[in-house]
């Protein structure tokens, strides 16, 4: 049995993945009336259309969800939490599936899993995949990053299923912040196509986005490769480029002068502000992420943005 804690649209669309590889997979919801509610009605709403196979069991019971392999499917701000109120992942296999940096401590989901519960074994699995694709059964490829290459091993065999490739990596650093990191570029894309600033803009973006990602997982002893991975490059791409991303989305929204739903999940947001604090201490040089951070607190005007990114001395690429 695989255990997915989080009922939101990737921790569904991971559960009926891994039923479709032929694993019985219990997803456990805080909120019971929405268990009830999606074991009867065999749906989430976060997921329209996608019918959850019987292998997939919706549950509230978190003692009765767990099993040996659990992934944690919340966004990055409540991973703590979530961890602090079940003492009992402690000495577990815990596979994040969240892309962030968390507010406070500048922490990726790895890090917090140790933080807090030091006896569990910690994993992410990240990478370019919208849960809809997922659970459409669409051809997806994810990295999953373990501190220890066997468990590596034995975790991607246990989590392969048809259309959902998993490579794998010990490099749980550089697989961490690619994806947390990402997000924030992807605000500065949509900010930019939204503000009518041209593709041309967004390539720059993104590409100077990307040296900033390898600045700062460099500096934190990620490998410059596994930037240049699915978990770094891989989901930089997809999620810059398409409007099925609710970052992207988020920063079309913010170029546009229009308001977005505040209960839609943004992990780039918080992701920002925590990253823009690090490379502040560390004196990492991430002007993108400067200027996005300061465009979410309302000091700085989008037009005034991209001038002061254009005005920076000349330098070699
Ligand atoms: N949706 C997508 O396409 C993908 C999402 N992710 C990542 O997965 C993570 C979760 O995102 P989504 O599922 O899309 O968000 P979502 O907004 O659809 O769902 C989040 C879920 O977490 C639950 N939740 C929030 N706080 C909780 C807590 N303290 N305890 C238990 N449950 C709690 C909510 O009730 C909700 O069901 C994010 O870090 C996101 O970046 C990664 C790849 C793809
Ligand atoms: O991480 C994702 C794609 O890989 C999902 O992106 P959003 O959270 O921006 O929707």
């Amino acid at each position: 049995m695989i255990s997915v804690l989080g009922a939101g649209a990737f921790g569904t669309a991971l559960a009926v993945a891994f039923a479709r590889g032929g694993d019985r997979v219990t997803l456990w919801a805080r909120d019971a009336q929405a268990a009830q509610d999606m074991q009867s009605q065999r749906e989430n709403p976060r997921l329209p259309g996608v019918t959850l196979p019987k292998t997939v069991s919706v549950t509230a019971d978190f003692t009765a969800s767990l099993s040996d392999v659990i992934l944690l499917a919340v966004p990055m701000q409540k991973l703590r939490g979530l961890l602090q109120s079940h003492p009992e992942l402690s000495g577990r296999t815990l596979i994040a599936c969240c892309k962030g940096v968390e507010l406070g401590t500048q922490l990726g989901p790895v890090a917090v899993i140790r933080d807090v519960l030091p006896k569990a074994t910690p994993a992410i699995l990240t990478g370019p995949s919208f849960a809809a694709d997922i659970a459409r059964g669409l051809p997806t490829a994810l990295t999953l990053a373990t501190p220890e290459e066997h468990t590596g091993k034995a975790l991607q065999q246990r989590l392969l299923s048809p259309n959902l490739r998993i490579y794998r990596t010990t490099d749980t650093v550089g697989a961490e912040l690619g994806g947390a990191l990402k997000n924030v570029i992807a605000i500065a894309c949509g900010i930019a196509i939204g503000a009518g600033l041209g593709d041309s803009a967004r390539a720059a973006l993104m590409t100077r986005g990307y040296a900033e990602m390898q600045r700062m997982a460099q500096a934190l002893g990620a490998q410059p490769d596994t930037l240049a991975g699915l978990s770094g490059f891989g989901d930089l791409t997809l999620t810059c480029s398409s409007d099925q991303s609710r970052n992207y989305r988020f920063g079309l929204s913010l170029g546009r002068g229009e308001d977005f739903d505040p209960s839609v999940t943004v992990e780039g947001a918080a992701t920002a502000r925590a990253a823009h604090a690090r490379a502040k201490v560390m004196n990492i040089d991430m002007p993108i992420t400067a200027a996005v951070v300061a465009i979410l607190d309302g000091g700085l005007q989008i037009r005034d943005a991209m001038e002061m990114l254009l005005a920076r001395p000349p330098k070699e690429e």
